[in-house]
């Protein structure tokens, strides 16, 4: 069997063509939806993907406005700048582009941005809604992955799923995600504590590599005709390398590339909960 492709660039251009009209439509309501991204430090991947971000908003038709600042910035002075974005009405989301420089937190960070305006779904006041099962916006990559797989038709009800990595952007949120009702999945969640990955990898009928490590899920590890979704990303001096190895191509019956795969529709879903976040202040006014 050679696996076909989960085409996340093409979705993920489908899905910004129906953005670009719902986004036209909030126009003639005098609403423009507008992405900001606060980037600290000179890391050129976060540089890269940040780039990327404004691109998407200009094709949608979504404003953008950029904040950066360099690798010196304060925690007082990030405070202040994430506070201009929660009080700026031009900006109906944005996101703090992860991991800060330094001494910086994370977690600090993403609890100063304002819960309403939290593009990337990651405050802890989100995320307990995630976990309760109250709407709110969702993690752009979990939410990339589970819109990928159900729009080429691969079902996730009584699946059962295996999570490589439990992170805070990746793998904890996926897990929340996928077994709640309207998903349905069976979830296994592993990580470094884990005894034998690949005991728990054999039995999934959808394996999500999000560990970071390069070419971790080898082919002896899936089941036939089982879904593989990468999303580990390593940049190497041959280029972007995913925690799935290419020989498992030969026995899974999709895979989600990288890249191509699930890194377009986390792009797509950040775009999705800022027009979705202004569809909703169009709404209540
Ligand atoms: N606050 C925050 N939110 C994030 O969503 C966030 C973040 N910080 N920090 C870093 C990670 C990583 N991430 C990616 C987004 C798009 C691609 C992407 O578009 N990848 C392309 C390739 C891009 C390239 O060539 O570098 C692909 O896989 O085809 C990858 C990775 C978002 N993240
Ligand atoms: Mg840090």
């Amino acid at each position: 069997m050679t696996a076909e492709t989960l085409d996340g660039k093409a979705l993920a251009a489908t899905i910004k063509a129906e953005l670009k009209e719902r986004v036209a439509a909030l126009a003639e309501q005098g609403i423009v939806p507008g992405l900001g991204t606060v980037l600290v430090g000179d890391d050129p991947g976060s540089h890269s993907y940040v780039r990327g971000k404004h691109r998407d908003c200009a094709q949608v038709g979504i404003a953008s406005i950029e904040v950066e600042l360099p690798a010196s910035t304060s925690a007082a002075e990030l405070e202040s700048r994430i506070r201009e974005l929660n009080d700026d009405p031009a900006c109906t989301g944005f996101i703090v582009q992860l991991p800060l420089p330094g001494a910086l937190d994370d977690g600090w960070a993403l609890g100063l941005v304002d819960p309403g305006k939290d593009a990337d779904g990651l405050h802890p006041v989100n995320l307990g809604r995630l976990v309760l099962g109250e709407p709110g916006p969702l993690p752009c990559t979990p939410r990339g992955i589970v819109e990928l797989l159900r729009r080429n038709g691969i079902g996730l009800s009584g699946a059962e799923v295996c999570v490589i990595g439990r992170g805070t952007t990746v793998g904890r949120p996926l897990g929340l995600l996928l077994t709640r009702k309207s998903e349905n999945a069976t979830v296994t969640l592993c990580h470094t504590g884990t005894v034998d990955v690949a005991e728990h990898t054999r039995r999934a009928d959808i394996v999500i590599a999000a560990a970071g490590r390069p070419g971790l899920i080898t082919a002896d590890m899936v089941k036939p005709g089982a879904v593989c979704v990468d999303v580990g990303i390593t940049r190497t001096e041959a280029g972007l390398v995913g925690d799935i190895d290419p020989s498992v191509r030969e026995v899974a019956s999709w895979v989600a590339p990288v890249p191509g795969g699930v890194g377009p529709m986390t792009r797509a879903m950040l775009l999705t909960n800022v027009v979705e976040r202004a569809e909703a202040l169009a709404s209540a006014r």
